[in-house]
């Protein structure tokens, strides 16, 4: 049992909801602030942000969210001192005033930490200029910097002067996508955009480099390319039977023995097959579900389409799962319907030992009920919330906007966005209290309420930046280490 005391550095998640101790996070940096029109898209955003109104009206609450729960003595009592700071600097690592905390983890911080070691500073550097191109100059100059400037300038692509050397990393704030821990394993993403080439670098790094993850080092389990690939004609290349790419927003640990995997725009069947294999050898789990989504901008991975809130109440997009079959079979053209459409989603579950019989499970109700029923041991009916309250056209525009990406901190407590008002609207009719971020913050800092006693709660936090880089809480956090959930069975 993982007690308040001071955290080592143990490892470990084996559900969605046990309740939050230890994650890593990563802040807007200054190249989030450098993303144009013409290039959003490539570099996966819906829109331009506004990096201040990012960082302090929304961003900011996240953190302060997590630290209350998680690392409390950091934040209790220095609210207003904080939130008057015009220069935010308890955000900022390097000034006298940043939270430091070993609970709320900033990856710069870890990289920045890495860098400190020469030997990872040349290795490191070299493999991004190899990556960037960058001339032996550029090499030169970077190799000269201080270590936490440097993981500045890795992760944002500018130098302290402005001078852009290689694109920004605006995705890095979904730092859910560069890996996943898997009980006592980590498994190191192959992201499919080139976008998020270098995160993915950077995060090999801090997993084989920090002290951090210094016991767990063979417990990093890194996906073999396929090499067949390597001589496919390009044109051929993107197969999903030959591509090997994984992002962690795919991969759910949601009980002790059981991993989902879905099957997306993302993550390759290849890749999905590559881990299962890896993770049956080494005995991490005992049964993996694949989830094949449909390739779709929309659905980028399985957490933008449903994520857990408490051991019997998840939160899904109703199109893709029951109800959305159930309305299709009640209209005489779905008899006419091409069937191309229904075979993008599938759901197969394998057990080790058994692969080559996996099981078909035909909806997505059917699949999250068993894994609350069987793998969780909960007694209570299962509930599910659905996007948009299930109404036309709510449903994918909230869905759109992260009303199915909720991060629970712990069982039945969970933060989203605040834009999502007929997801909200369910949440409440399931008997969910809606607070505001900022309400409930100050509730904490008066002693109204605490972190320890709140139940059955949607934490909600401002979005109108955040979403346009179409990502929700769960994307942008990476648990390290959850109490486990299954404690009292
Ligand atoms: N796990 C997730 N759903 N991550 C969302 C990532 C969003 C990011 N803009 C991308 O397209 O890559």
């Amino acid at each position: 049992m993982i007690t308040d005391a001071a955290p080592d550095n143990t490892i470990n998640v084996s559900s969605e909801t046990g309740t939050l101790k230890r994650l890593l996070i990563h802040s807007p940096d200054r190249g989030l602030g450098k993303v144009v029109p013409s290039k959003a898209q490539d570099w996966l955003f819906e829109d331009i942000v506004h990096l201040d109104t990012m960082r302090r009206d929304e961003y900011d609450y996240y953190v302060k969210l997590l630290l209350y729960f998680l690392d409390p003595d950091k934040i209790k009592g220095k609210l207003s001192q904080i939130d008057n700071d015009p220069t935010r600097a308890f955000y900022i690592p390097g000034t006298d005033e940043y939270y430091d905390s070993d609970r709320v983890v900033d990856i710069q911080k870890l990289l920045g930490q890495i860098l400190e070691e020469n030997n990872v500073r040349v290795k490191l550097t070299a493999a991004i200029c190899g990556i960037e191109r960058c001339s032996y100059r550029i090499q030169e100059e970077l190799n000269a910097y201080d270590p936490h400037e440097l993981a500045k300038i890795f992760i944002s692509g500018s130098c302290p002067d402005k001078r852009m050397l290689f694109a920004p990393l605006p995705n890095l704030i979904f730092m859910r996508d560069i890996g996943i821990v898997i009980n006592d394993h980590i498994l190191l993403n192959k992201p499919a955009k080139t976008a998020r080439t270098r995160e993915s670098i950077l995060a090999q790094f801090v997993f084989f480099y920090h002290p951090m993850f210094a016991h767990i080092k063979d417990n990093l389990i890194e996906i073999p390319e396929n090499e067949r690939h390597f001589l496919l004609p390009d044109d051929e290349k993107a197969s999903d039977y030959h591509r090997c790419t994984l992002e962690g927003g795919d991969v759910m640990m949601v009980a002790p023995n059981h991993l989902l995997i879905g099957c997306s725009e993302r993550t390759s069947i290849y890749a999905a097959q590559q881990v299962m294999k890896i993770l049956f050898d080494k005995n991490v789990v005992d049964k993996i579900t694949i989830i094949k989504i449909p390739k779709k901008r929309d659905y980028m991975h399985i957490d933008t389409i449903f994520t857990q809130v408490k051991k019997n109440v998840w939160v899904l997009l109703g199109s893709l799962a029951r109800l959305g079959d159930e309305a299709r079979k009640k209209d005489v053209l779905h008899f006419f319907a091409p069937t191309a459409a229904n075979k993008e989603f599938r759901i197969l579950q394998f057990v080790k030992g058994s692969e080559q019989q996996p099981r078909e499970i035909e909806n997505l109700e059917d699949l999250l009920a068993e894994i609350s029923g069987k793998d969780l041991g909960s007694n209570e009916p299962v509930r599910f919330i659905y996007s948009g309250d299930n109404e036309f056209p709510y449903g994918e525009r909230e869905q759109w906007t992260d009303s199915c990406n909720l991060l629970a901190l712990k069982d039945g407590v969970v933060v989203g966005y605040d834009r999502n008002d007929r997801t909200l609207d369910a949440f409440r009719r399931q008997d969910f209290t809606v607070i505001s971020a900022k309400e409930l913050l100050e509730k904490f800092e008066n002693n109204e309420l605490s972190p320890a006693t709140l139940a059955d709660t949607f934490i909600t936090l401002p979005s109108a930046e955040l979403s346009r880089a179409r990502g929700g809480s769960h994307c942008m956090s990476m648990p390290v280490l959850r109490e486990p959930l299954l404690s009292e069975f």
